[in-house]
């Protein structure tokens, strides 16, 4: 860490031992917290701000104060780098959280809440700047930022973050509305509105933000979501490179001849840069630690045309520190040029390695109308930190650099101004109120805090080393200025000239001799003063330009989370207690569905079975009674007479077959209305059960029923007229004993008649009536009997074939039929169609109710899951409130705009 053989103070020491324990990110909050407390309880307030050139009592005092000037300057550092590691722990703090939450969020992706658009409210929510945001609109930071954050508070925070967003579209979308939420979720305008960093921004043609978070489903909004959270880790990390590294670019302009190299060379304790009473600088030149360039001292000049790249030689030129001279007046073939030196001051008085910042000094050409706009154009670069202005107290002003400082100002608001050649001058008080007047015209803001920012020093009144390597001639560090190694930068001083400043501000009485010595001391002294003043400027800068940044970010990214967890802990905790309640519902539905399952499966079989047992009973009886009875039907048919006799039987038995069908249509009709009736069974126990809209669009037709052809009656049975069927013996039978008295013959003729017509056996009777009669009787009565029997058996015949022929007929119709089992087979056809018909309906029903069982117990699942799912969510949330808020906590209390505490005490006199 030391530079140089220079001694290091007690009191220095410690501190950088405490710097060096410090470095790291070993540490915990609570340690650099504690140790806070330990430098100076309490003392986190404004400072007064230090005179720049404090007037001490004595001789012997300088010593003292010179260290008390080194201590406060490292209690600086080490603040600087207490804040910094602070926010290098929240930094990774807050990925760390970051990371979990794009975890949880994949799991449980995040609600987020919608973006309103309303100016009136954003104006309003304009007035009302998130808590942690004040710091960036205050003092001595001359980004740009602060112009903005002054008219709009909420500016700075966007204009912090790097992601290219364009700040005005940032307002924009952060715009909020009074008019009423939709969306159910937990969201107030203003929480809308608060979000900075893990904005969802949605463009989308002419759809605003709200229209489309709103369309958005919850997965694609926690994928965007997603995306935000993954840009803002990589920004943290960015920042977190960008809080650590420790080089800073310092640029000295100033007048031609104002002495520029000769306070850069002062600044180095060492006459490196070539020194002339006519200018002579034309290029820039930067001089950095000889560490930065493998530890060589040497030059290297960039040609015009090139960019430098230390590790490409093609890039530069290599010289050597002695042929400088050279080079820096050669603006013909170089650009700039690259000085690489050992420091060889003490950590805790150098400027260049002071344990904190690395910083490059970089001496610019004077400014003339050649050169204003190219030292304008790098004075703006980014990594210029700070720019001071040398300045000749003897010829104050010129015309460039009062349009170069204009111009500045604008862009850094503060500039660190040096008054050079003050030894020059006889009525100092005259000057240095003719020069603050100027200043307050040209950098307002540089002006109110001169006493920090504007230094009258003699640049060549500083002991430096001569020219050449370091450490040859006893050449040291710090407070060595009287050893014989060096020589004042001016080659002596002139204190001749100044006998009579004993009068001015830092004079004292004395002997001549005492005089001398005592205005050189006072030169030093100065100089030392600005040192101090520009270690803390860079620090503070360093604290505006690298630590403000992260810090912003990081209150913004941590509110931005504190804000998404309390949404979402509330969220998950309200659906928690819903699906809780969901729960309690569930459980009683999903014992009733199963049960009704049971139930109404038994109720549906029972409806199926009864009806088609219904249809078959009534099938049967209806169509055994109509065979039974066909004979007694009055089919309609008139008896044309003997003649068509023939015809007429036909007729009668198509009738009864027609009859038989036709009653046959008749139970199929009734067994349609029989399943309509068992369907409407089961829709209602279904209605019951499943409820109406499972069936409200469910038809039954009947006329699909006994769609399928059935073979005619008429081809099934073979129902022949025959010749007998004319003739019905049975009645002819009771005739007969009606009509006993018409003697023997009609019996004989009616027995051999009945015999005759009975069939086969009528042989056995003409035996049995010749023995009865005896032949001879028989031979005398046998023919008029016969022709009696024929008489009267074909007159009764032919007058009772309206009456026995249907009755024979439908005799033989129904041992025909029963042969064919006809009626059974109908029967079961018909109620088996009923059957059939019923099943879909009732296996419908069966499958809805499993399906209901079935989609209660996924849902009972499912919302046991969920509920599980919203107690770790409400869990993780919960302790994301707590952690960000801490997080935040943490970062709010890093105080970059507060003097270190113990350095007030310091300064204090
Ligand atoms: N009396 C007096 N002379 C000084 C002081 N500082 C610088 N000089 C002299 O002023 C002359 C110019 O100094 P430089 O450091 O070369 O000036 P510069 O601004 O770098 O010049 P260019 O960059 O070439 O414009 C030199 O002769 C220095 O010795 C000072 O504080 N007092």
């Amino acid at each position: 860490m030391t530079v140089g053989s220079g001694s290091t103070p007690e009191a220095a020491a410690r501190l950088v031992a405490m710097l060096d324990d410090d470095s790291g990110y070993g540490g915990s909050v609570v340690d650099g917290e504690s140790r806070n407390r330990l430098w100076h309880p309490g003392m986190m307030k404004d400072r007064p701000t230090p005179s720049h050139t404090p007037v001490l009592p004595g001789e012997d005092n300088s010593a003292v104060e010179h260290e008390r000037r080194t201590v406060a300057s490292h209690v600086l550092q080490l603040y600087y780098n207490q804040n910094r590691n602070t926010l290098g722990r929240a930094i990774h703090g807050t990925i760390d959280t970051l990371k979990k939450f794009q975890d949880m969020n994949m799991k449980w992706p995040a609600h987020y809440p919608s973006v309103q658009s309303d100016s009136s409210t954003q104006a309003q929510s304009r007035n009302d700047p998130r808590p942690g945001l004040h710091h960036t609109q205050s003092s001595l930071d001359n980004n740009l930022e602060i112009n903005q954050s002054s008219a709009r508070p909420r500016g700075p925070r966007r204009a912090d973050t790097s992601f290219g967003e364009d700040t005005t579209q940032a307002e924009s979308s952060s715009a909020t509305a009074r008019k009423p939420i939709t969306e159910p979720r937990l969201v107030s305008p203003q929480l809308a509105h608060d979000f900075s960093v893990l904005k969802l921004e949605l463009k989308m043609g002419s759809r605003n933000q709200t229209d489309l978070v709103h369309s958005l489903e919850r997965g694609s909004i926690a994928s965007l979501l997603d995306g935000q959270i993954q840009q803002s880790i990589r920004h943290l990390y960015a920042l977190k490179e960008r809080i650590e590294d420790t080089s800073s670019k310092v640029l000295v302009t100033g007048d031609l001849n104002a002495g520029k190299s000769t306070f850069c060379n002062a600044l180095l304790r060492r006459k490196i840069l070539p020194e002339d009473q006519q200018p002579c600088t034309s290029i820039f030149c930067e001089v950095l630690d000889v560490r930065e360039n493998g530890g060589v001292e040497e030059v290297h000049a960039v040609p015009i045309g090139s960019v430098y790249n230390r590790h490409d030689e093609s890039t530069f030129s290599v010289f050597s520190l002695q042929e400088l001279e050279k080079i820096v007046t050669d603006n013909e073939h170089f650009s700039q040029c690259k000085i690489y030196i050992k420091d060889i001051r003490a950590v805790d008085e150098s400027l260049l390695n002071n344990g904190v910042v690395d910083i490059a000094l970089i001496d610019a050409p004077g400014l003339n109308n050649d050169s204003l706009k190219t030292t304008a154009v790098f004075a703006r670069q980014e990594e210029i930190d700070v720019v001071v202005f040398v300045v000749s107290a003897a010829n104050h002003f010129t015309l460039s650099a009062k349009e170069f400082i204009f111009n500045a100002a604008r862009e850094k608001a503060y500039i660190f101004m040096v008054v050079n050649g003050f030894d020059n001058i006889r009525d100092k008080k005259r000057c240095q109120e003719m020069i603050l007047k100027q200043v307050a015209h040209l950098s307002p803001a540089t002006f109110k805090e001169s006493s920090e920012l504007v230094h009258f020093v003699s640049s060549n009144a500083i002991p430096v080393a001569p020219p050449g390597p370091p450490g040859g001639s006893g050449a040291s560090a710090g407070s060595g200025f009287e050893e014989p190694g060096y020589v004042p930068n001016g080659g002596g001083g002139d204190d001749d000239d100044d006998n009579e400043d004993a009068k001015g501000k830092h004079g004292e009485p004395g002997s001549p001799g005492g005089k001398g010595k005592g205005k050189e001391r006072e030169k030093i002294r100065d100089f030392a003063e600005l040192e101090t003043s520009l270690r803390r400027f860079v620090l503070e800068k360093r604290a505006r330009s690298k630590l403000a940044p992260a810090k912003t970010y990081l209150m913004n990214v941590l509110s931005d989370l504190n804000n998404l967890a309390t949404v979402n802990r509330d969220i998950a905790q309200s659906e928690l207690d819903r699906v809780k309640k969901e729960l309690d519902e569930l459980e009683p539905a999903y014992e009733q569905s199963k049960k009704a399952r049971t139930e109404a499966g038994e109720a549906v079989d029972h409806t199926v079975e009864d009806a088609t047992s219904e249809v078959y009973g009534y099938t049967r009886d209806t169509l055994n009674s109509t065979i039974d009875r066909i004979a007694e039907h009055d089919l309609g048919i008139p008896y044309p007479g003997l003649l068509s006799a023939y015809q007429y039987a036909e007729d009668i038995r198509d009738a009864m077959l027609q009859e038989i069908s036709e009653t046959v249509r008749m139970c199929e009709e009734h067994a349609r209305t029989q399943a309509v009736q068992g369907f409407n069974g089961i829709k209602n126990l279904g209605i019951l059960h499943l409820g109406n809209k499972l069936y409200a669009d469910v038809m039954f037709l009947p006329e699909r029923m006994f769609r399928k052809p059935i073979h005619a009656l008429a081809r099934q049975v073979d129902v022949e007229v025959e010749i007998w069927d004319f003739f019905d013996v049975a009645s002819l039978w009771e005739r007969q004993e009606k009509v006993a008295g018409t003697g023997m013959a009609v019996t004989v003729a009616g027995v051999i008649g009945g015999r005759m017509i009975g069939g086969v056996g009528w042989l056995d009777g003409a035996l049995g009536a010749v023995k009865i009669l005896g032949s001879n009787n028989i031979r005398r009565l046998i023919l008029p009997g016969l022709v009696a029997t024929v008489a009267i058996g074909v007159s009764y015949a032919l007058t009772s074939i309206p009456r026995s022929l249907p009755r024979r007929l439908s005799a033989k119709l129904s041992s025909q039929l029963t042969a064919l089992d006809y009626v059974h087979r109908n029967a079961s056809r018909i109620s088996s169609e009923v059957r059939r018909a019923l099943k879909g309906p009732a296996n419908d029903l069966r499958v809805g109710l499993q399906r209901s069982v079935e989609k209660l117990e996924v849902k009972k699942e499912e919302t046991s899951k969920f509920r599980t799912d919203a107690e770790v969510a409400r869990k993780y949330f919960g302790n994301l409130v707590r952690d960000s808020n801490d997080l935040r906590h943490g970062v709010g209390r890093v105080d970059l705009e507060g003097t270190p505490p113990g350095l007030a005490a310091t300064y204090g006199h």
